[in-house]
């Protein structure tokens, strides 16, 4: 475990952040979905709902001009690293990171091909079955990588890779308010989606808050859901994720509709017998409608669709839109292989 690091939490007086923001002329970046908390107030409302932070090891997604970063400093990290890709910000949280002595870690980069396996020491590291250890992923998450980053994060929690090598990492993350309901949606919920079952499947996921659009500098046009992930001991579906997200994102597809008829897109056209299959084996209904179906349904239809391309190994890279798929398949059907 980690050693209890001696230091003053409390920062120096600094400049209000939007003092930064007007001494630096940090215009907000439309590519780079910037939309900056320029109240304290509310960016230690955001990091107290990641817990104590007390002598934790915590990392940032998108500093920016430093807000949350200040907070989180102030919360009693001792050690906070960074990753941001806009290097205009860097005048301003080499600051911080003087005025925390040097407490920071700053990284040039883009979150979504940042590799997170040593953002935290091993030292640090706890058994997979106990509490998490005290580190904390936290970010105010640019819109336009906030599902992909999830994704890719939910991967290597199934894994126990990346930043989860040190064990259950918890995360504390902004999303749209929409995309945060749909990662909480129950059963029957008009807002279950693909994103519901994934989140909840690897990970116990809670909306903490909903900060409005209003908040925010310049401001959205959508309201913001603070939402935290603790990754679970052992998820609901014990399938290997690549077949649990390629089985969600086919089923999902066709939310309204019956779950056969996403099923049939995992497969090519002429194998009807595949999708019977997979029903029959999961025992699963062909009417059920995705929003409809249980963690256990699909946990069945998971372990089902491996056991079929375990059996026939080419179908889990099968691409129903790929035009060079439907040539093979078709000289395939020629050959009759
Ligand atoms: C919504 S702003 C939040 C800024 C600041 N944390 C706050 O709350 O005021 C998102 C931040 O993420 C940064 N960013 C955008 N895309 C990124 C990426 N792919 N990798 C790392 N940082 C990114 C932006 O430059 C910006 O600083």
């Amino acid at each position: 475990m980690s050693t209890p690091v001696a230091f003053v939490a409390k920062l120096p007086p600094l400049p209000a952040i939007k003092e930064v923001v007007r001494l630096y002329k940090l215009r907000a970046k439309k590519q780079l979905s910037q939309n900056f908390i320029l109240n304290y107030n509310l960016c230690k409302r955001i990091i107290k709902t990641a817990g104590s932070l007390k002598n934790s090891y915590v990392c940032e997604v998108g500093p920016g001009p430093g807000g949350l970063t200040r907070a989180i400093l102030e919360a009693g990290a001792a050690h906070l690293s960074v990753i941001e890709k806009d290097d205009r910000f860097f005048p301003t949280l080499e600051e911080l990171n003087a005025a925390s002595h040097n407490r920071m870690k700053i990284y040039h980069g883009d979150v979504l091909h940042f590799n997170m396996y040593d953002i935290f020491p091993p030292e640090i590291s706890r058994d997979w079955s106990e509490e998490p250890p005290n580190a904390h992923i936290i970010g105010n998450l640019p819109f336009s990588v906030s599902t992909p980053l999830i994704i890719r994060w939910l991967r290597e929690i199934s894994r126990k890779e990346g930043a989860w090598s040190r064990g259950r990492v918890r995360l504390t993350l902004t999303f749209q308010k929409e995309i945060a309901e749909r990662m909480v949606a129950p059963v029957m919920n008009d807002q279950r989606c693909r994103l519901s079952v994934m989140c909840q499947n690897w990970c116990d996921v809670q909306h903490k808050f909903t900060i409005t659009g209003k908040a925010f500098v310049p401001s959205p046009d959508v309201d913001v859901g603070v939402v935290q992930f603790t990754p679970r001991i052992t998820p609901q579906i014990l399938t290997a994720f690549e077949y649990v997200e390629k089985l969600l994102r086919h089923v999902f597809h066709y939310r309204p509709k019956m779950c056969r008829k996403g099923i049939e897109t995992l497969f090519p056209p002429d194998r009807p017998d595949l999708t019977r299959r997979l029903l029959t084996r999961a025992d699963v209904h062909a009417d059920s409608r995705s929003y409809s179906l249980h963690v256990e349904d699909f946990d069945r239809m998971c372990q089902a669709y491996k056991e079929i391309c375990d059996e026939e190994p080419h179908l889990l890279t099968y691409d129903y839109r790929s035009k060079e798929n439907a040539v093979l398949w078709r000289n395939r059907k020629l050959l009759n292989i």
